[in-house]
């Protein structure tokens, strides 16, 4: 197939080309000239993110089905809008083929992604193809709405402030490591639907980001372990960790794994969960709200996972002492 058959096939597939379909409100080009023109809602700051899914780096075909990899690209970049309070509105997606590539694949993985965005409100305004000889690459980059002044960074935590974490930790990294040690689905089945299609939290960011006494916020896609050392980091505290997350299924995956638990759950990754910082003065105000408003009826979990420190140089600490600057472990591309 010549590129430009396939441009047209994905086009139709994502249904927001500037030629046909619904027109989108905020598109003014889509997909079919050199760049996309998009009008940004009055009185809104505009966000941007970029992350990907490589071939090797973030799946194996073994593990996860094309679809699936078109949903997860959309949800991880959806994570980072969400994660600072925003909306996530438009994207543009750069897929790298390899050679030999199975026809079809690509347009499943665009089935996914199309599925996925409609899920979270996205339009894929655009995007690029080029060869990939390392495997299938895809980098999407995702804008996001904002009102101004409501941008909830990884800084802002003071001493006294406390640390939640809202979701279900532990999950992706015992799906993983089922698919890397050829375990009985059936066991893990839920363990590896998060894993291969984690959601990101669309509802409960903007909330959480509205909430007076929320100070702080980062997404755990390195880990909850790098992303506390990452709130460290960015306000300059220490941080004491009370307790780490473990549910009673991540008991049960670790056990049949021969994996400690709390390991899990500590550098793991990719659970896409909101780790965020409350004021010390409306933490009781905010656990009130946290469990009814923000999350009765909702599956996801809230934990208390520490407290900060002093300001200073950045460190862990934990609740009997030890650790220290180590306890940064998480996910690493590098090195
Ligand atoms: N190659 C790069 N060039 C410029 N900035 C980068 C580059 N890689 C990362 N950054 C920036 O560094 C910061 C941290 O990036 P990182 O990828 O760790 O974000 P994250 O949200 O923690 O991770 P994830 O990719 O899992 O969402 C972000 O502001 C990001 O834009
Ligand atoms: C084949 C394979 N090996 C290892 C992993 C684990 N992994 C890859 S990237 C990442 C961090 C989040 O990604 P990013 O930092 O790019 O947002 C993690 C935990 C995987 N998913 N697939
Ligand atoms: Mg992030």
């Amino acid at each position: 197939m010549k590129e430009h058959e396939l441009i047209a096939e994905l086009s139709r597939i994502l249904g927001s080309s500037s030629g046909g379909g619904a027109p989108v409100s905020g598109l003014g080009v889509g997909i079919g000239d050199d760049c996309a023109l998009i009008t940004q809602p009055p009185g809104c700051d505009l966000l941007v993110t970029t992350d990907s899914q490589r071939e090797g780096v973030h799946f194996r075909w073994e593990w996860i089905d094309p679809f699936s990899v078109g949903r997860r690209l959309v949800a991880v970049n959806v994570s980072d809008i969400v994660s600072k309070g925003g909306r996530p509105a438009f994207s543009v997606v750069a897929a790298g083929l390899p050679p030999g590539d199975p026809p079809g694949r690509i347009a499943e993985v665009y089935r996914g992604i199309a599925e996925e965005s409609r899920y979270y409100g996205v339009v894929v305004a655009g995007g690029d193809i080029s060869r990939d000889p390392g495997g299938m690459s895809l980098v999407m980059t995702l804008l996001g709405w904002i009102p101004p002044g409501t941008f909830v960074g990884r800084g802002g935590l003071a001493p006294g402030d406390c640390l939640y974490l809202v979701g279900r930790p532990g999950r992706a990294r015992s799906g993983l490591l089922s698919l890397e040690k050829d375990q009985d689905e059936t066991l893990f089945s839920e363990a590896r639907a998060a894993f291969r299609t984690p959601r990101a939290l669309l509802r409960e960011g903007p909330l959480l980001a509205s909430f007076p006494g929320v100070v702080s916020m980062t997404d755990t896609s390195d880990g909850l372990g790098r992303s506390l050392w990452e709130l460290a980091r960015a306000s300059r505290v220490t941080i004491k960790v009370e307790e780490i997350p473990v549910s009673k299924e991540v008991r049960k995956w670790a056990e049949a794994l021969g994996e400690n638990p709390g390991e899990l759950v500590w550098t793991g990754g990719e659970d896409y969960d909101l780790l965020v910082g409350v004021s010390f003065r409306e933490e009781e105000a905010f656990l009130k709200w946290a469990r009814t408003d923000l999350l009765e009826g909702s599956p996801e979990g809230l934990f208390l996972i520490g407290q900060v420190g002093e300001r200073g140089d950045p460190e862990i600490i934990f609740g009997s002492g030890t650790g220290g600057k180590e306890w940064g472990a998480g996910f690493e591309h590098t090195g």
